[in-house]
């Protein structure tokens, strides 16, 4: 089965966890994308109702397009439950998010949540966080003098935080929803995620990293074998 199809999958189970009249944020990423798209033909077909925040302009778009009613953080502050995607989870359901760029709105509606529900197949599920590259949101001023903060504050000789540059351009920088840039972290494995996040927390310079913990409390793990529920 491909991984795509596990997606799918992990997505159709966390419709369980919707019931009608839930204020909902709606995650970002591929697997996210497969949530919305099941989540608007429910809408549509008048079996939910319900309203969603998304977080970013690409999930924005897609809910749009799949008739999900949509309001804001600002008109709703509080939400019920948010399913999103994940680049790593480990079994302690923390998470490494911002693959794709929009893990500074992702923490902000999750940290809103009553929940947030972890969607994701079964290669995401790791021992130890860290062999997806870290994500780490910072304001475009000062942004070198930020990477080598950076750099000093993950406490690995040599490492090289990597501009996250757009795909398929020639080269530029990749800029948030926000307008800020992302610096990738390759760490191999982060044995103290509390203390790395702390640690980029308290550099000036970076608005938001991809570390998520104490946020996610329930993970739908689809694999070849069947679904998982962690939580
Ligand atoms: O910024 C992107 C998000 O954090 C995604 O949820 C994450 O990158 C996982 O994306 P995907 O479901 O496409 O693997």
């Amino acid at each position: 089965m491909s991984s795509d199809e596990l997606k799918r999958r992990a997505a159709e189970r966390a419709l369980t966890f919707v019931t009608s009249g839930m204020r909902l944020g709606l995650g970002t990423g591929s697997t996210a994308a497969h949530f919305v798209e099941l989540l608007g033909a429910r809408v549509r077909a008048g079996h939910l109702d319900v309203v969603g925040v998304p977080t970013s302009e690409a999930t924005h778009r897609l809910a749009v397009q799949h008739g999900v009613p949509l309001t804001s953080l600002d008109d709703t502050p509080e939400l019920d439950l948010t399913v999103d995607g994940a680049d790593e989870l480990d079994h302690d359901l923390r998470l490494i998010k911002g693959g794709g760029g929009a893990l500074l709105r992702e923490k902000i509606v999750a940290a809103a949540s009553g929940r947030m529900v972890v969607i994701a197949d079964q290669s995401k599920l790791v021992a130890t966080l860290g062999r997806f590259p870290l994500p780490v949101e910072v304001i475009p001023f000062g942004y070198r003098s930020t990477a080598l903060a950076i750099a000093r504050a993950a406490g690995k000789l040599g490492l090289d935080p990597v501009l996250h540059l757009r795909s398929g351009s020639s080269g530029s920088p990749f800029r948030t929803d926000s307008g800020n840039l992302i610096y990738d972290c390759d760490l191999r494995a982060i044995p103290d995620a509390d203390a790395l996040a702390a640690a980029l927390t308290a550099i000036p310079g970076v608005v938001e990293h991809g570390l998520f913990i104490g946020l996610c409390s329930a993970a739908v793990v689809a694999g070849a074998d069947g679904i998982r529920v962690l939580d």
